[in-house]
């Protein structure tokens, strides 16, 4: 049986997949991309009219200079409009050149302006959104996706790989939209004034978009390489921070610092490589065009000598035009790099988005409110991967209210046959019910709502205690949080805290003591009054006194409802209304306490190794096992 794969490496979309969804990207911020272009289009209507007008100026300055005594020069029009008769030349040159200071004021602010709406597209739009995106895609996917990706592959998608995206947009198809219209712009200037010298000047340009398509195919693996050592660098990161506790008792810190600077080092000397092409590149490109420069002066100085061209709105026009010719096309460097790191940044970030959601309602699934807690596992199968089941042939069923308690050895399966019923996973053969429904017809978050869970080790986060009980109930009132901690013996405790419900936790819960943690955790499940508990060795990580308290106050939430608990003490055991063993995903034996100890079999070697209160097991036991 094959699963489908939740790994984001397995689905990789082609580049040209990737530009298609780019653009249907921009498409949807298309009003600001339009008024980012505008700006772009005045801003070079404006750049081009100061030129044309710095070579009327210069004509007029010429012409002036080499009139005769008495004759008179014409004004030059600027835009079409005479200057009035009668100026004297300084007039006239004072007139064209406050234009052009003009001009260049206009350009001035309206740069300004196309900074500040790149950015508020860009940063505080796209970005954004995007970002929330991902986050929302990574909250509903299923624990398949997280067991088969890293952290530090996730966190680089949402921070990193997003701001690559960006970059398509600003370094990439803005700055591609600009260089097409301005260059286009600029060769049918030149044209107008000399369509020989423009071919003279303009015969490297094949050999640079060569090089560009070159540069482009040659860096693309290098930034591919450069994400997955960034992941590697993030994991470590991330691994270290949650594992410090470890690393700190078995002072192994010179160690993790040694792995770390492996991985930084080679995310340096990979940069570096990348670095070095890009170096070359663009001094490349920088050459090339100073050779259209060369050529500009030697054949068309030869033109205006010759009377073919005028010196200011010829050669000096032209001059200008080739030199943002050759700015825009050293642009070029900076959009072939950037068209291969945001190509696989988005791509990155288009894998998380399109992320296959497992587990999800049924199209047509109702909502509910109350579940009454009937269960049933029919030949339950389950496995991670398409090969090893990790759960064969599981048929069990609790009516509404009964307790089953869980034994088994280490991997035996306990875990997920619980992760099963909230759909963590869905099963892989056989069917489970609840109230005689399939659980996939079920609506998942009510389904969810009707299940409270305790873990071995149970995760709060870093707010108030009050929100981490109602977690699952925002708008609980807060005497139900406290009706909630009470039940879960932690109302004492928290009082205690000089601010009470309203404390705020450190990081995962860390400013608590483990006990104290289960007992939020008890609290949180208990508040959501579920029909089902599922309680998963909650006191594993926790001394002897403890729990005991746990277990008291456990008693008080179990009551009334559909619980399955995996335990160690034999008060738990007796008081469950049966007890399963699981051996290798199966499941071995069942019965009562007494039972089981009368069959001598797998159940008495699990629980004479297990339980931890084995010697009243010994009593017990040689009760059942002679009646
Ligand atoms: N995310 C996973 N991917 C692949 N295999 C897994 C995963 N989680 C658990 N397993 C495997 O599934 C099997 C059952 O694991 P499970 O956690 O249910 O055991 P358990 O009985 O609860 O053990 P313990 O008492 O130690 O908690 C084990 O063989 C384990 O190695």
């Amino acid at each position: 049986m094959s699963l489908p794969s939740s790994s984001l490496a397995a689905s990789s979309l082609s580049n040209w997949a990737v530009v298609g969804r780019l653009f249907r990207l921009t498409w949807s911020y298309r009003r600001g991309c339009l008024k980012v272009l505008a700006t772009q289009v005045v801003l070079l209507t404006m750049g081009l009219s100061g030129l044309s007008l710095t070579g009327l100026g210069i004509d007029y300055i010429r012409n002036t200079m080499a009139a005769g005594a008495g004759e008179v020069v014409p004004a030059p029009k600027i835009f079409g409009l005479a200057l009035p008769a009668g100026w004297a030349p300084m007039q006239v040159i004072l007139g064209i050149a406050g234009v052009i200071l003009l001009l260049a004021a206009g350009r001035a602010f309206l740069n300004y302006a196309y900074f500040v709406s790149v950015n508020r597209l860009l940063q505080q739009e796209l970005v954004v959104d995007l970002r929330g995106a991902v986050y929302d895609r990574l909250q509903r996917l299923s624990f398949r996706f997280f067991d088969a990706n890293s952290t530090g592959s996730i966190i680089t998608r949402v921070t990193g790989d997003v701001q690559s995206l960006r970059m398509f947009l600003d370094q990439v198809l803005f700055q591609s939209v600009i260089m097409a219209v301005s260059l286009t712009v600029y060769i049918i200037y030149m044209a107008s004034l000399s369509p020989r010298l423009m071919l003279a000047c303009l015969a490297t340009t094949p050999l640079l978009a060569l090089l560009s398509m070159w540069f482009s195919r040659a860096t693309q693996p290098a930034y591919a390489h450069n994400r997955t050592l960034v992941e590697r660098m993030v994991q470590l990161l991330a691994e270290s921070i949650q594992g410090i506790a470890v690393t700190k008792a078995f002072g192994r810190e010179a160690e993790n610092r040694a792995r770390f600077e492996a991985a930084n080092q080679a995310c340096y000397d990979q940069q570096l490589g990348i670095f070095w092409r890009i170096s070359l590149f663009s001094p490349a490109v920088g050459f090339l065009t100073r050779v259209n420069m060369v050529v500009l002066l030697t054949y068309g100085g030869w033109l205006v000598a010759q009377g073919q061209l005028p010196l200011g709105t010829g050669l000096v026009v032209f001059a200008g035009l080739l030199e943002q010719f050759s700015g825009q096309i050293n642009n070029v460097a900076t959009v072939v790099n950037s068209v291969q790191q945001s190509l696989i940044g988005s791509r990155r970030v288009f894998e998380i988005i399109d992320a296959n959601i497992e587990v999800q309602s049924a199209p047509q699934a109702e909502r509910f409110q109350r579940l009454r807690g009937d269960v049933r596992f029919e030949n339950v199968g389950f496995a991670y991967s398409g090969v090893d089941p990790v759960l064969r042939d599981i048929n069990l069923e609790l009516r509404a209210g009964q307790m089953v308690a869980i034994l088994g050895a280490t991997g035996a399966g306990k875990s997920v046959l619980m992760s099963l019923i909230p759909r963590f996973y869905d099963v892989t053969s056989g069917r489970l019910l609840i109230d005689g429904r399939d659980i996939r017809e079920l609506h998942l978050d009510d389904l969810r709502r009707n299940i409270g869970l305790v873990f071995q080790e149970s995760f709060l986060f870093s707010n108030t205690i009050a929100a981490n009980i109602a977690f699952g109930h925002p708008t609980a009132t807060r005497e139900q949080v406290e009706k909630a901690a009470r039940i879960a013996a932690a109302h004492e405790f928290i009082t205690a805290l000089p601010e009470g419900y309203d404390t705020v936790l450190g990081e995962s819960g860390n400013t608590l003591s483990g006990g104290q943690r289960q007992r939020i955790a008890i609290a949180r499940a208990v508040l959501l009054e579920p029909a089902i508990l599922l309680l998963d060795d909650p006191t594993a990580a926790i001394d002897s006194e403890t729990e005991h308290e746990i277990f008291e106050a456990l008693e008080r939430a179990i009551a009334g409802r559909t619980t399955f608990i995996v335990a160690h003490r034999l008060s738990t055991l007796r008081r469950a209304d049966f007890i399963i063993v699981m051996e290798n995903g199966r499941i071995v034996e069942r019965g009562t306490h007494e039972e089981l100890m009368a069959a001598r079999g797998a159940y008495r070697r699990v629980a004479n190794l297990q339980l931890v209160d084995a010697r009243e097991l010994t009593a017990g036991g040689e009760e059942g096992a002679e009646p």
